[in-house]
C-alpha cells in the first residue's frame, strides 16, 4: 500500500532543512520518500495543496484517564487537588472508566494533531487497550506510589505491562517504569524500581519537583532537594528518564543532571494553572538537557492540545527572561516534535519526515484568515494556529483522522460512555 501526500508545505523538522514545497509518499507504515515531486506509483493520493506537513505532536507527559476529572476541580493546590480530589476519584475508577476517559485523550490528542505521548496511570492494560483501537503510538507505565505496603501488587503490575504489552501494535507501544515522584517513593523501593528497570532495559518515567511543597517536604524528610534525593539513588548515571516537570531546580541541581540520559517533560500550562512556578527551560537548554513538551493530565491541564503547551512555553520564557528572542517558533516545533521522540526513547523511529521513519506525520490546513500570509511556516504553527487546524492524522502509515473526521474512534458511543461513568466517580466527593 502507497499512500502519496501530494503538494505540502513540508517542514522536515530535520536540524538543517528549510522548509520546502513537496510530496511525501508513505509506503505501509512508513515514509519511503520526503521530495519535491514523486512521479512514481501511488495506490492513494491526498492532495495537500494549502497544508503544511509535519512530524506528529509528541506528548511527553500525560494522565490520559484524568480527561474524565477535566474541570471537576479547578483552582486547588496541587497536594490538596492531588490527596483530597484526584485520589478518591482514582480509587473508585474500574477498567472500563479507566479506557473510555484514556480513549477521550485519544480523540482529544488525534484531533489536536498528537501522534505519540508518555502516560503514567493505574489499571494501564486498559489505557494500552484505548492506545491500541485507536492508532496512538504510547510510551506506557504502571505508575508506583509506594506510601503503604501492597504487598508487592503495584511492583507486579508494572512488570506484567512491560512483559505484555511492549512492542504491541507493530512497535507502537513502548513501556517504562514510573516511580510517581520523591515525596510518594522512600528511598528503598525506589531504588528497587532503579535497579528493576536497568535490568529490564526499560526508561523511567517519574514527576520531579513540581511544587514548593514538594521541595520543602523532601528537605525535612532527606535535607537534600528532590534532584539530589534521585540523584544519589543513582538514577541519573544510567538509566533512561523521563522527568515530568522539574520545575524547582537550583543551578546545581541542573548541573547535576548533565549528560543525563532521557531529559525532562517541561508542562508550562499546567504549571500555570496549578501555580507551580515556572521551569528553568532556558538554563536547561544551555546546560545541554534535552527538553520536551508535555500537558499532563486534562484534570491539571484542562486541554491537551499541544498547540497551547507551545505558545505557552514559548511565552513564558521570553517573559520570564525578558528577552523575547529566547525559544524561538523553530524551537518550540522541534521541543513538541524530536526532542519529545528522544525523551520517549524512539527517536530512532519518529520525531522528524525523513525516509525510513515511521510515517507518524499530520497535515494543518493553512486556508484560515490566521495563518496567512506565509512569512514564517514555524511561527504560523507554533504562535498562530491551534489544534482545530489540524486537518488529518497518520500514525504508523495509518490515517486515523481525515478532513477533521476519526477514523479510528466513534466519537457518539465515547461521549455516552463518559456521561454514563462520570457521576458515579464523583459523587460526594
Ligand atoms: N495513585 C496510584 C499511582 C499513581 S498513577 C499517577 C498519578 O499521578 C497523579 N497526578 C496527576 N497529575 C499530577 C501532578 O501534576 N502532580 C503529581 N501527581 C499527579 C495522578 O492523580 C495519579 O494518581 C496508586 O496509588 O497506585
Ligand atoms: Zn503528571
Amino acid at each position: 500500500m502507497r499512500l502519496l501526500i501530494r503538494g505540502a508545505l513540508i517542514l522536515t523538522m530535520k536540524e538543517n532543512d528549510e522548509p520546502f514545497s513537496g510530496d511525501i509518499l508513505i509506503e505501509r507504515d512508513r515514509i519511503a520518500a520526503v521530495v519535491p515531486r514523486w512521479e512514481g506509483r501511488a495506490d492513494e493520493v491526498i492532495d495537500a495543496s494549502g497544508m503544511v506537513a509535519m512530524p506528529g505532536l509528541i506528548n511527553a507527559h500525560n494522565h490520559t484517564p484524568m480527561t474524565l476529572m477535566r474541570a471537576f476541580c479547578d483552582d486547588l493546590r496541587l497536594m490538596e487537588w492531588l490527596e483530597k480530589k484526584m485520589l478518591p476519584v482514582e480509587a473508585r475508577m474500574d477498567e472500563e472508566d479507566i479506557y473510555w476517559g484514556a480513549m477521550l485523550a485519544m480523540a482529544e490528542m488525534i484531533r489536536s494533531g498528537t501522534t505519540a505521548y508518555a502516560d503514567m496511570y493505574i489499571h494501564m492494560d486498559h489505557v494500552a487497550r484505548a492506545a491500541i483501537d485507536s492508532g496512538m503510538r504510547a510510551s506506557l507505565a504502571r505508575g508506583l506510589v509506594f506510601l503503604e505496603d501492597d504487598g508487592g501488587k503495584r511492583r507486579e503490575e508494572a512488570l506484567s505491562l512491560i512483559e505484555k504489552w511492549t512492542g504491541a501494535g507493530n512497535g507502537r507501544i513502548t513501556t517504562m517504569l514510573g516511580p510517581h515522584a520523591p515525596f510518594t517513593c522512600p528511598p528503598g523501593p525506589l531504588a528497587e524500581v532503579i535497579d528493576l528497570a536497568r535490568e529490564r532495559g526499560v526508561p523511567i518515567h517519574i514527576h520531579l519537583a513540581e511544587t514548593k511543597e514538594e521541595v520543602v517536604r523532601i528537605r525535612e524528610r532527606y535535607g537534600q532537594t528532590p534532584t539530589e534525593y534521585l540523584y544519589h539513588l543513582g538514577l541519573f548515571e544510567h538509566n533512561h528518564v523521563l522527568l515530568a516537570h522539574a520545575v524547582h531546580l537550583t543551578r546545581r541541581d541542573i548541573g547535576l543532571l548533565r549528560g543525563m540520559r532521557g531529559g525532562i517533560a517541561h508542562n508550562p500550562v499546567s504549571n500555570l494553572k496549578l501555580g507551580c512556578g515556572i521551569a528553568p527551560v532556558c538554563d536547561m537548554l544551555a546546560q545541554g538537557l534535552t527538553v520536551g513538551l508535555g500537558t499532563d493530565g486534562a484534570g491539571s491541564a484542562a486541554t491537551l492540545d499541544m498547540f497551547v503547551e507551545m505558545k505557552a512555553a514559548a511565552w513564558l520564557q521570553k517573559a520570564d527572561q525578558s528577552d523575547p528572542a529566547v525559544l524561538p517558533a523553530r524551537q518550540v516545533l522541534r521541543m513538541a516534535t524530536v526532542e519529545g521522540a528522544k525523551l520517549l526513547g524512539i527517536a530512532d523511529r519518529v520525531g522528524t519526515l525523513e525516509a525510513g521513519k515511521q510515517a507518524d506525520l499530520i497535515l494543518i490546513d493553512f486556508q484560515k484568515p490566521h495563518l496567512q500570509p506565509l512569512h514564517d511556516p514555524y511561527a504560523l504553527v507554533a504562535y498562530s494556529a491551534s489544534g482545530a487546524d489540524v486537518d488529518t492524522v497518520i500514525i504508523d502509515g495509518r490515517v486515523v483522522m481525515r478532513r477533521r473526521e476519526l477514523m479510528t474512534i466513534d466519537e457518539e458511543e465515547l461521549f455516552r460512555q463518559v456521561k454514563k461513568r462520570v457521576p458515579r466517580l464523583v459523587d460526594g466527593i
